[in-house]
């Protein structure tokens, strides 16, 4: 039986500007799971630093989001999603892993058959970005390897997303950040001009009451009911039942969308739809979902698919595709509770005289 980890545990506190390195061995301890948590965690870090030089370089390096192959539902593999596998998977051949389960790989990529951890990964998230010089971003989730299961074997990858170890993504912007969760709250770090990730700030909370939500509105005529009637009470403003004014920010770069998320609050919805293939949206459970949603909820936020929370979810293939919504909890919650009262209605009304005061 493998032990509950996405729990939370007591927030470990850091001094801001602490070396990542340092925080990791002060966090694991005499521990051995975890020293092989933070020996696994290290090495991504060591792989995303060489990922941000190489996309440092831009067009200089090449055309980095020259199209290699269609991929699925027409989302073409580019050139910098396989750089970006290759190194970070390159950079875990030092890490206590058994195999690692990849976007940009049809079956989990075995490394060291017998270790006890398993990674899965989106080494490139928001590729159309990629030749566009916004931010991308790299996202990872560690989780135990079951015992008598063949790392390497895609059941192995198959588990609740309780059982996370740690998640973070890294994301490369304007500066380099990485955000970072062991279950002892959500660590922001940055990377300093030596190549060391540093703690930015003790630890990140996602704020509340942010009038602002993030989606792609060109797909709103293949949208179900709750999201519709979510993104409508939003763009009526403060003429209609949210009496008041809401924004609207969509990089294309998940990574992106969060990172502003917990910076300033809002909501990122990307929910199923008419679209063929898009049915469970476009987001994957394993190395997408799971790892926002971790980082979320340990900075106080909160993930669902419109009823389930994320983490309360079981993969049940590698590359499977869920609704996803995240942010703030004030948010998220209210987009589960359209969700719940069919057409919303029964929730609206109820909730008008209440709104204007709280939310
Ligand atoms: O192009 P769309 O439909 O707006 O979707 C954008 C979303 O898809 C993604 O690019 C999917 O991730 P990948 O780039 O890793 O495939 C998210 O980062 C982003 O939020
Ligand atoms: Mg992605
Ligand atoms: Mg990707």
């Amino acid at each position: 039986m493998l032990e509950k980890t996405a729990e939370t545990r007591p927030a470990a506190t850091f001094a801001k500007g602490i070396p990542l390195a340092a925080a990791l061995d002060d966090w694991a301890g005499a521990d051995a799971r975890r020293q092989d948590v933070a020996a696994t965690v290290a090495a991504l870090a060591r792989g995303a630093t060489a990922l941000a030089r190489r996309i440092a370089e831009g067009p200089l390096g090449g055309d980095l989001g020259a199209t290699l192959s269609a991929g699925e539902a027409g989302e073409g593999q580019k050139a910098l999603d396989v750089i970006a596998d290759e190194l970070l998977i390159a950079a875990l051949h030092a890490a206590p892993v058994a195999a690692v389960a990849s976007e940009e790989d049809e079956l989990p990529v075995p490394l060291k058959a017998g270790a006890p951890l398993l990674v899965a990964l989106d080494p490139l998230d928001g590729s159309s970005n990629i030749d566009t010089c916004l931010s991308v971003g790299t996202i990872f989730a560690v989780l135990a390897c079951p015992a008598g299961i063949d790392g390497a074997a895609p059941a192995a990858f198959l588990q609740s997303g309780r059982s996370l170890l740690a998640a973070g993504y890294v994301m490369y912007g304007p500066h380099v950040a990485l955000m970072l969760t062991v279950g002892a709250g959500t660590w922001p770090f940055v990377l300093d001009a030596d190549g060391v990730f540093r703690l930015a700030e003790p630890a990140a909370r996602v704020p509340q009451g942010t009038a602002e939500f993030a989606v792609n509105m060109s797909n709103y005529r293949h949208w179900d009911a709750p999201v519709r009637l979510y993104v409508d009470d939003c763009i009526s403003g403060r003429e209609g039942p949210r009496e008041r004014d809401f924004n609207m920010r969509w990089v294309a770069s998940m990574v992106a969308d969060a990172h502003r998320i917990f910076r300033r609050g809002g909501v990122y919805l990307y929910p199923g739809d008419a679209r063929k293939g898009y049915g469970q949206g476009r987001l994957r459970l394993l190395y997408e979902a799971f790892p926002v949603a971790f980082l979320m909820e340990q900075a106080g936020g909160a993930a669902t698919d419109g009823r389930t929370d994320i983490l309360d979810l079981t993969a049940t293939g590698v590359h499977q595709r869920t609704p996803l919504v995240f942010g703030s909890r004030d948010k998220v919650e209210r987009v589960r509770r359209y969700h719940l009262a069919p057409a919303g209605e029964a929730d609206r009304a109820p909730l008008f005289a209440r709104r204007g005061l709280f939310i």
